[in-house]
């Protein structure tokens, strides 16, 4: 098993950054629609609830699944990952966070979907810095690796 993720080690890594891709995009847009969909009320409501479950289910529910997949294989390919390092601590508080993150939006989404939203715009806006702050971290941690 080692040795086949050790052969196709830059195609797993490939597809974890495309999916990686895939999910940010979905964690940055999410929040803004929900800036939006606070402010507008009633006049975007219905659009905006279909936007928003389709972004979630369509894009980011399957990046998410498909990024942990790929990432967690890269844990497991012999020689990647040294946990006497601390990169590997710092990306992997910051993945679980980003997966909080997303497992917040969904809930949120739920709340815009029965009409019981109780966040306003600012709110949204403050959160939306949360996957950015995160990003810093995660690419500093795989690429420069302290
Ligand atoms: C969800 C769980 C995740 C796991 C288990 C995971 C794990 C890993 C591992 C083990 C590597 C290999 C590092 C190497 O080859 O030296 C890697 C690479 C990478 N990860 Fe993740 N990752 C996850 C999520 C993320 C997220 C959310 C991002 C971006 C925000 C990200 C960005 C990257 C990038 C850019 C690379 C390539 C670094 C390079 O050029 O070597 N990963 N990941």
């Amino acid at each position: 098993m080692g040795s086949f993720l050790a052969d196709v080690y830059p195609w797993v890594k490939s597809f974890h950054v495309m999916s990686v891709i895939a999910w940010m995009a979905g964690l940055f847009y999410l929040p803004r629609l929900f800036v939006y969909h606070a402010e507008q009320g009633a006049a975007v409501d219905t659009l905006f609830r279909i936007m928003e479950v389709r972004l979630l289910r369509a894009i980011m529910n399957p990046a998410m699944v498909a990024t942990w997949v790929f990432g967690l294989a890269l844990v497991f390919t012999p020689g990647i990952v040294d946990w006497g390092m601390v990169w590997p601590w710092t990306k992997a508080a910051s993945v679980l966070a980003m997966t909080w993150f997303h497992h917040w939006l969904g809930l949120r989404r739920k709340d815009f979907a029965v009409g019981r939203n109780t966040l306003n715009g600012r709110r949204y806006r403050m959160m939306n810095e949360v996957p950015t702050l995160l990003m810093i971290v995660i690419v500093l941690s795989v690429i420069v690796k302290f």
